[in-house]
């Protein structure tokens, strides 16, 4: 076994180091037993005991010093996530000093170890929050961002909520509106669509297995089975028969991968490792499965229906362009909206009333 530590976190704890068989070799400067370690350096500073706080200190620098993206964050996810608590500055005064046992100190090691690999923290706590909702995270499959849950409040209050003044509020008036996802991933776009609208039904689709299994497994945990179908299907292969199982659909949304192929060998290590890069790659315009969305929409909206795309910010000019020049599409692009970066992220599209 090949025992690697990092000079400059030898020098900060100023311990004699060695090797602990078991441990496993790690990428770049890894660490070796560091509960070890870090339990003698606690024990020099005269305590004799580990708290949360020493823990998220100690992870930190580790992660730190073998070049990890956001290290504070990352130690306070894990320490926070084995202690039981959402965040860390949740946890109070007492929990930060009390002494972590034997368990939440190996917990809280090993789960340190996958986020010195380059996992992301998402996958390597198992969970995550998408709006106020708490999903099951698992690689490979797409971890839902920030962004997306203003695609999910633009869709709820574009078509939901603000349509009374609205002569282009059709949807509003279905007493049970069905909705489809494009894409579902852990099923985070289509679980809160159900708990904003509780009259709603969605019909979730993905072409990869893991995604489509990791939407049906967060909808049972959430209790929302009943009103979601999840489809195991490709959608440039699927027929429109297939989707109109609840009749004409009302809203179709879709987070599709859009990132031009050409960007996508400079993503962060934690996606290329770890995500599917099929949830990510566009094509060569960003635009393949935007394109099949759109070519599909109409024989599946009610008239007056809406598509709400997330895109890249140089999508809307392009997808503008690409409507005038199938005209027979009948769709029409209604409003860009602006992502919290103020870059044009979010299309709302509509069927005309032919
Ligand atoms: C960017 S991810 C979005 C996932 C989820 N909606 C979210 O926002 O967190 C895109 C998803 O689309 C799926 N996907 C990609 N191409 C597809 C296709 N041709 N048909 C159906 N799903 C596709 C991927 O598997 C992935 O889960």
């Amino acid at each position: 076994m090949r025992c690697l530590t990092h000079p400059l976190l030898r020098k900060l704890l100023s311990l004699p180091l060695q090797c602990v068989p078991g441990q496993g070799t790690l990428s770049k400067g890894a660490v070796v037993s560091p509960k070890q370690l870090f339990l003698r350096h606690s024990c020099s500073a005269g305590r004799g005991f580990v708290t949360a706080t020493d823990m998220v200190n100690y992870w930190q620098k580790v992660f730190e010093t073998n070049g990890i993206p956001e290290a504070r964050e990352s130690s306070q996810y894990i320490v926070s996530f084995v202690l039981g608590a959402k965040t860390f500055q949740s946890l109070d005064s007492k929990s930060l000093h009390t002494p972590l046992t034997a368990l939440q100190q190996e917990q809280i090691q090993q789960l340190s170890h996958r986020r010195l690999q380059r996992m992301p923290v998402q996958y390597v706590l198992g969970e995550w929050d998408f709006w106020d909702l708490t999903l099951k995270m698992r690689p490979p499959v797409f971890i839902p961002r920030p962004e997306t849950e203003d695609l999910v409040s633009l869709v709820v209050e574009e078509e939901f909520q603000k349509c009374e003044n609205s002569a282009l509020c059709f949807p509003v008036a279905a007493p049970h509106p069905v909705i489809l996802e494009i894409g579902c991933g852990s099923g985070a776009i289509a679980l809160s669509l159900l708990c904003k609208l509780p009259q709603s039904r969605v019909i979730a689709m993905d072409k990869e297995e893991a995604a489509v299994d990791l939407t049906r497994e967060n909808a049972h945990r959430l209790q929302l089975q009943e009103r979601i179908h999840i489809i195991h299907q490709d959608v440039s292969h699927c027929s429109a028969k297939q989707l109109l199982l609840w009749g004409p659909i009302d809203v179709i949304v879709s987070n599709p991968p859009y990132i031009f192929h050409e960007d996508m060998a400079s993503l962060d290590a934690e996606i290329l490792r770890y995500e599917d890069l099929d949830a990510l790659d566009g094509g060569d315009d960003g635009m393949r499965v935007i394109k099949t969305i759109l070519a599909l929409a109409p024989s599946l909206l009610k008239v007056s229906g809406s598509v709400f795309l997330e895109v890249d910010p140089r999508h809307p000019d392009m997808v503008e362009h690409w409507l005038q020049v199938h005209p027979d599409l009948l769709l029409t692009l209604r409003a860009i909206h602006k992502d919290f970066c103020g870059k044009p992220r979010f299309l709302h599209i509509q069927k005309q009333s032919s």
